[in-house]
């Protein structure tokens, strides 16, 4: 893919530019002063793909003249576009900015690599100064991003700098990024994060966006130690979320990746939603094709994981119900490790689907993981002992049919909110020491090194987690794409990737990444069916998931759906266990190809863990496809065929699924006894290995090495 990042222009070119932008910015404000597209002297050609009307690509040429002649005026220049897919409801598509408007971006001082590519995301606005900020801390790292407190010199106040680099300046990746920004632009909520500038270096080709900062988010503040959050104050964040929801969607935007670590909240007790990366427009009708692929894992709907691609609001509502779950259970309700466990999860929970949901969804998956035998639905039974209100909203938003799930709007106003007790102020919460998701990890990674030794205690004490322990890590994306991430980086080292060794493919245990912080015990259940093993039943009595901080003390619940602690520990990181081993990289693959065969598109792979997702997915759709290109809700979609390619590397490794979700559960039973098998070889390897390296440590030997580790497995 061509780089965007041009090279520094000329002297002569910067005077002009200078006095441009000075001419420009008289009078204008950040946000305040929108940028038209207008005409200009220039003839503007623009390549056409009409695939709209009867989907074949034509080519058309739209001529644009300032002297009045010919001139397509702006507003029918975005009627165009919008037909053509390049535009939908302001998103951009495949990033065509007409010249003029460029040329005006560039005189208002933003660099051309960005003016170019991200005109309607930047259009309106003038970018902040770097020197006006003063970098703090850095406070988070996202997938793509690193965030950094600063200061904001001019409006002397705290801010969240989230840089996003572009490694090679591949213009997808800035497209990409352009989405997240319109996005955030459209929406204006309290409850919703709130993006106030930009700073875009000229020359290093990366972006700054500027939020308001935020001192928490849900799952940091979850896992303080000895925290627990009253019945009102669960109500009060709910209460918010929702209603950040609302404004999403009434805006036409879907969050797509709602999760706690997202819901950040300040010393006010103020929740946003952020982080918009996997946002999207949407249509009400659901014509337009989507990814399924998205949402975390742990959060993600049913249809999605059955491959849906028409779809709407009703994904938001079920990750949110998950939320709602969790603050009460303490723990992520339905915490699996591979999409197909996740699956089995949530079909052991809320039922698995009417024979009238199969016929009418006809999602891509529906054969693969039709159940054999039905699931009852134990949505109440599982949560008897949360309070009823709770149960019943929870009921609604986690129903299998997203019809049922009902919208944000009719949520609020459920009995949750209305009966005692009732939602508190958020003023009224408590302080809390600075704990994000980070400081979380952080937390865990000191009390891993601390109890190095007490480590086996820990996981032989049942089920209970000690006060100090940490809690469950956030959710995985575990996505598929994880499998074929982790065979691209065995051949090809990434500047990014965190001190991470695996197994050849071939000849790993299940090609076990193993984090050695964090040993394994080998499960204790044998026998039976493998998937409920995964899932072993506990219970508490006395405060729920001490150490969570989330539980009403005293409650008593019961339920069976949850990873109990040895389970709990290794679904840390057997995501890629699990999407190795129990869904191949080449089974996905199949899938996807599958997909592609039936001339579904792909609009974005969910990121992965490894790599700047935006380069990387967008980099292996277009590197071999880009003639390929098709819109896609207004970006540019591209058709996964080079996955094709990568099944042909690999022949001969079967597609594997889970028991009870499948025809051949005797099958699956075998082959998930043998996935067991060989993760608690792993595991006891990790310990000899690590057991090894304290005591040649303690000799004052140097470590030695092995190569199954991984020193930081990203867990979002
Ligand atoms: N406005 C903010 N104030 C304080 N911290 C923030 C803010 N925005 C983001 N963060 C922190 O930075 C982390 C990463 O930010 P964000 O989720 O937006 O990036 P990302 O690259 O999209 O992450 P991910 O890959 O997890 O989705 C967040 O989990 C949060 O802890």
């Amino acid at each position: 893919m061509g780089g965007v990042c041009g090279k520094p222009s000329s002297p002569v070119q910067n005077r002009r530019d200078r006095q441009k932008r000075s001419e420009f910015t008289k009078g204008a404000t950040v946000a305040s002063r929108p940028l038209r597209a207008v005409s200009t002297k220039r003839e503007e050609s623009f390549r056409v793909k009409d695939k709209l009307e009867n989907g074949d690509v034509k080519l058309g040429l739209i001529d644009r003249k300032s002297n009045g002649s010919r001139k397509v005026r702006d507003d029918h220049y975005e009627q165009i576009k919008e037909k053509l897919g390049l535009i939908v409801n302001g998103c951009p598509g495949n990033g065509v900015v007409p010249k003029a408007l460029e040329g005006q971006l560039i005189a208002a001082g933003w660099p051309s690599w960005l003016a170019s590519v991200a005109g309607e995301a930047i259009n309106g606005w003038l970018p902040r100064k770097g020197d006006t900020f003063e970098k703090l801390d850095k406070i988070g790292q996202g997938t793509y991003s690193s965030v950094y407190k600063a200061r904001d010199l001019i409006n002397n106040k705290l801010v969240a700098l989230k840089r996003v680099r572009f490694d090679n300046m591949d213009i997808e990746s800035v497209k990409f990024m352009a989405r997240e920004i319109v996005i955030l632009r459209k929406l204006d909520h309290p409850n919703i994060i709130k993006l106030e500038g930009l700073v875009a270096s000229r020359s290093s080709c990366s972006l700054y966006l500027v939020f308001e900062y935020m001192e928490h988010d849900l799952t940091g503040l979850a896992s303080l130690p000895d925290n627990k959050f009253t019945e009102p104050q669960m109500k009060c964040y709910m209460h918010q979320l929702l209603s950040g929801l609302d404004h999403c969607h009434s805006r036409g935007v879907l969050h797509r990746d709602i999760k706690g670590s997202n819901l950040l909240i300040d010393n006010n007790g103020i929740l946003k939603i952020a982080d918009f990366g996997l946002a999207t427009f949407f249509d009400l009708h659901q014509s337009v094709p989507l990814t399924s692929r998205v949402v975390t894992l742990w959060y993600r709907p049913p249809e999605l994981l059955l491959g849906a691609s028409h779809y709407g609001v009703a994904v938001d509502l079920w990750s949110t119900g998950c939320i709602l779950g969790e603050l009460y259970a303490g723990k992520p309700i339905m915490p699996g490790r591979t999409e197909v466990e996740q699956l089995h999860k949530i079909f052991k929970l809320c039922g698995s689907p009417s024979e009238n949901y199969w016929k009418k969804e006809k999602l891509h998956h529906s054969t693969a993981f039709k159940p054999v035998h039905p699931y009852r639905r134990r949505l109440g039974e599982t949560f008897k002992d949360f309070p009823p209100s709770a149960v019943r909203l929870m009921d609604t938003l986690l129903s299998i049919d997203p019809e049922l799930r009902g919208t944000a709007v009719g949520a609020l106003e459920s009995e949750f909110f209305t009966t005692k007790p009732l939602p508190c102020d958020p003023s009224s919460l408590p302080k809390y020491p600075p704990s994000k998701e980070i400081d979380a990890k952080l937390r865990d990674e000191e009390a891993r090194r601390q109890g190095a030794a007490g480590v086996k205690n820990q996981f032989d004490e049942g089920h209970m987690r000690g006060s100090k322990e940490p809690r469950a890590v956030p959710a995985p994306d575990a996505n598929a794409e994880l499998a074929r991430s982790m065979q691209r980086r065995q051949s090809s080292s990434n500047p990014k990737s965190r001190s991470e060794h695996f197994y050849p493919y071939k000849e790993a245990p299940c090609g076990v990444p193993i984090d050695q912080h964090k040993p394994l015990q080998p499960s204790k259940e044998k026998g039976g069916d493998h998937l409920e093993n995964h899932s072993e039943r506990f219970s508490h009595s006395g405060p729920l998931a001490p150490g969570f901080g989330w539980a009403k003390s005293g409650k008593k619940y019961d339920h069976d759906i949850s990873v109990g602690s040895n389970r709990a520990d290794l679904s840390k990181f057997s995501t890629l266990v699990a999407s190795r081993s129990v869904v191949t990289g080449d089974a996905r693959d199949r899938f996807v190809a599958s997909q592609v065969e039936s001339g579904r598109q792909v609009e974005r792979p969910v990121r992965l863990l490894d790599e700047h997702p935006r380069k990387q997915d967008w980099k292996r759709q277009t590197q071999n496809h880009a003639s390929s290109r098709q819109f896609d809700n207004g970006r540019a979609s591209i058709k996964e065929q080079n996955l094709h390619g990568h099944a042909h590397g690999h022949k001969g490794n079967t597609i594997h699924f889970s028991g009870p979700l499948l025809v051949q559960p005797n099958k699956v039973d075998q082959m998930l006894k043998e996935h067991d098998r060989r993760i608690q070889e792993a595991a006891r390897r990790a310990r000899l290995e690590k057991a090894r390296a304290g005591k040649s440590q303690a000799q004052g030997m140097p470590r030695t090495t092995n190569s199954f580790y991984v020193t930081s497995l990203g867990s979002r």
